[in-house]
């Protein structure tokens, strides 16, 4: 935004009114609230059901207006500054806000009892004319209209048919307007009073619980004041725009106990003031959005919030403690809308101005009547184009000068006429038939002259018409309205200083409130920070001890790994020289045999001997000879012959026999190995410590050290996982002082 358009930014001014307790109130026993101090522009509402210090709310608004204040007081602070505004040319809205009941009629209207009850609307009358009365220098064209907002429709309240419903419409230039709403000319306060009062009677009243006659709808008195000025030989138009609005009262169904058409009413009532809620917080809060579209009230307010528009609210509220809640709601709206910033501007030279309209009216018929007579007394044309001239620059001054003109031309006529009715009359004698002649010509001329002095009459009569409704100050009252103009801005000026040390002071409290605010912020953070560097510092304390301990496992666990190494190199060495015996001292086939018959059982976690269920692996026996027992072969028949008692050869049970020896081919050991057993057991033993490194797979789990129990759990679960190199081979008996081992 630039700084220009900064500093025409005002904000919404904002005055609150209390009205007095009401004679009901008093009979009900109410408890007044609140508390006004007019000169700090502050006011307390106590909370009636509050405690200590919390009961208490404070506001501060530019204006704030106690019980006993005039209707005069009220205008002064609020509505003059407004009302001289809008007759330099700017766009101006005062309206009035509050609960049911509270007074926003009588502030803005007031009673006709006495003429000092007469509110805000009829002294703004009486201070537009006076103004005009004491500004000669200037052309008025003052119009005003008066409509009402009903459930939302718009009715025009001084329309032959007040119930028209008429529609909003919008244009590039004069922002929302309503069509055909009708508006009049008016010349001066009576007049303009007899507006009010006629469309008041047409406005929607009704009795509701908290008020005899409450208002039903928002009501908006428009007035326009159109001014014209010669400035250095040019013409300036400038146009300004006053809204008088009275609100509908906001009020709880729950306390006025409306029913039917009332409720109807009251939800139309409240809905719109809640979009004018809406409207102002987005415009405090400056949103993107500001929702002027949800209800006819805001869309007509649009100017006036947020737009080209001085801008004053007056809040008004009630005393007592009944009315605790609607009071504060009035006061935080209030509170709300004194940061809304407007910018206005004074309406220069609009295109559709009707005072413009009305003075080139005026000087065609008083061209078209210079013509008229110039024409009848035969003024030459250039003399016409210079009597146009004056006439242009038009004045009461130049109308009379031009009615002594007419006057002087038609006594001249006359006298002309006398003589030559004194020639004809002398000529009598010379021709009967000659006077009748000149008779005739003469009552010819004098009908002619009366027809034109007719027709002249007529057009002044139009020209008087039309510049009556355009309204010029007197001189003497210029003076007068020069020094009162010169006090009302002294008086202004004094109370915009007021409020904006107000609003200062408003805002350096805020900031200092900030500031404590902060402090006490900064102090908590600083405990907080205190209580947090405690726990970070036990935390670190605990890491610490964590990782000496860490550290002690892994030593330990080295420590472990290195012992199970050595365990099992020892099982590995052990197992090699059972690998090397089979290998070298069991027959291969014996082994294989062996190897098949065995099975590693998960359960006991040992090697079991398998059954054979393998059919051709049984031994068939002979089958049985009759009359022995058992079978019997042919050697042992032959010997049971020869008187053998036991002929059957031993061996056929060789399970229960003794080994048939083979014959010896080796030698007895007589405690010196052979070269050649020696070189392969040394080979045996010294191979490479990482080949005899075994470990179980889980099909071969077991092994057998010297100590199982020097080695951990964990360290046996990290150890890598390798098959036994003969796993098979060595799965037999484990040597003596190894004990078993299972992972
Ligand atoms: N400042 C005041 N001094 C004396 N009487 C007052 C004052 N304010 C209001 N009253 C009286 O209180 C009554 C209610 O006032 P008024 O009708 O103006 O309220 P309202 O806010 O316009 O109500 P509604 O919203 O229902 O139209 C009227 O009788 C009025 O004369």
């Amino acid at each position: 935004m630039s700084s220009k358009q900064q500093r025409n930014e005002e904000c919404v001014k904002v005055a609150m009114r209390c009205r007095p307790i009401s004679k009901q109130e008093i009979q009900d026993n109410r408890q007044e609230i609140v508390k006004i101090d007019p000169e700090r522009g502050e006011i307390i509402v106590n909370n009636p059901k509050g405690e200590g210090s919390e009961n208490k709310n404070v506001f501060t608004f530019d204006v704030v207006i106690n019980q006993k204040s005039t209707q005069e007081h009220v205008y002064k602070m609020t509505a003059l500054p407004i009302v001289e505004s809008v007759l330099e040319g700017y766009n101006g809205t005062i309206f009035a806000y509050g609960q049911t009941g509270t007074g926003k009629t009588h502030t803005m209207e007031g009673n006709n009892e006495s003429p000092d009850n007469r509110g805000i609307i009829p002294r703004t009358f009486e201070h537009i004319y006076r103004v005009i009365e004491g500004t000669p220098s200037k052309q008025f064209l003052v119009r005003a209209s008066f409509l009402e907002l009903y459930n939302e429709e718009i009715r025009d309240l001084l329309a032959k048919n007040a119930k028209n419903k008429l529609q909003l419409h919008e244009n590039p230039d004069s922002g929302v307007y309503v069509k055909d709403l009708s508006s009049f000319i008016i010349q001066n306060p009576n007049e303009m009073n007899k507006k009010l009062a006629d469309g008041r009677e047409n406005r929607k009243v009704g009795a509701t619980k908290m008020n005899e006659g409450s208002s039903r709808s928002h009501s908006l008195f428009m007035i326009t004041v159109e001014m014209s000025e010669i400035k250095d030989g040019q013409q300036h138009i400038t146009v300004g725009k006053l809204n008088l609005v009275d609100l509908a009262g906001s009020e709880r169904q729950s306390k006025t106990q409306a029913t039917g058409e009332r409720f109807k009413e009251a939800i139309n009532i409240n809905q719109s003031l809640a979009t004018l809620g809406n409207v102002i917080s987005a415009l405090v809060d400056n949103k993107p959005y500001i929702p002027y579209r949800d209800s006819k009230l805001t869309r007509l307010l649009q100017d006036s919030l947020g737009g080209n528009t001085k801008t004053v609210m007056i809040a008004n509220i009630g005393p007592v403690d009944y009315n605790y809640d609607e009071t504060i709601s009035t006061l935080r709206y209030a509170n709300r809308a004194k940061s809304i910033k407007n910018r206005p501007k004074i309406n220069e030279d609009p295109k559709d101005a009707m005072i413009r309209e009305f003075q080139e009216e005026i000087n065609r018929l008083k061209v078209e009547l210079q013509r008229k007579m110039g024409g009848n007394i035969q003024i030459g044309p250039d003399k016409v184009v210079e009597v146009q001239k004056v006439v242009v620059v038009t004045d009461e001054q130049k109308l009379k000068e031009l009615e002594e003109q007419i006057q002087r031309e038609k006594n001249l006529l006359q006298s002309t006429v006398g003589k030559k009715r004194e020639q004809i009359e002398r000529d009598l004698a010379d021709s009967r038939e000659q006077k009748e002649k000149l008779e005739k010509q003469l009552k010819e001329k004098e009908e002619q002259v009366a027809k034109q002095a007719q027709e002249q009459e007529k057009y002044l009569q139009q020209i008087r018409e039309m510049e009556s409704k355009i309204i010029q100050g007197n001189k003497l009252k210029e003076t007068q309205r020069e020094k009162e103009k010169e006090l009302i801005k002294l008086q202004i000026e004094l109370e915009q200083r007021k409020q904006d040390e107000r609003r200062n002071q408003e805002e350096l409290e805020k900031k200092s409130d900030l500031v404590i605010e902060t402090q006490k912020q900064y102090k908590n953070l600083q405990e907080e920070i205190d209580a947090k560097t405690k726990k970070l510092n036990n935390i670190v304390e605990r890491i610490k001890q964590a990782r000496e301990q860490t550290n002690e496992i892994h030593e330990t666990r080295l420590r472990e790994k290195e012992i199970l190494l050595d365990e099992n190199r020892t099982i590995t060495k052990e197992l090699k020289l059972i690998d090397l015996i089979i290998e070298h001292f069991i027959p291969q086939n014996e082994v294989k045999k062996l190897e098949q018959k065995l099975i590693f059982s998960d359960e006991d976690g040992d090697w079991n001997i398998k059954e054979d269920t393998n059919e051709n692996h049984k031994i068939s026996r002979p089958a049985s000879v009759f009359g022995f027992k058992r079978p019997i072969c042919e050697s042992a028949r032959m010997a049971i012959k020869f008187g053998d008692s036991n002929p059957r050869f031993r061996t056929d049970n060789i399970l229960q026999l003794d080994l048939e020896l083979p014959e010896k081919i080796t030698e007895d050991f007589d405690g010196n190995v052979s070269q050649k057993v020696q070189e392969t057991i040394n080979i045996a033993l010294n191979e490479d410590e990482e080949e005899l490194q075994m470990m179980a797979n889980e099909k071969m789990p077991i092994v057998y050290i010297k100590n199982p129990e020097l080695i951990s759990k964990e360290n046996a679960l990290n150890q890598p996982r390798v098959r036994l190199k003969s796993a098979k081979k060595t799965s037999r008996r484990p040597q003596s002082g190894l004990k078993k081992y299972q992972y």
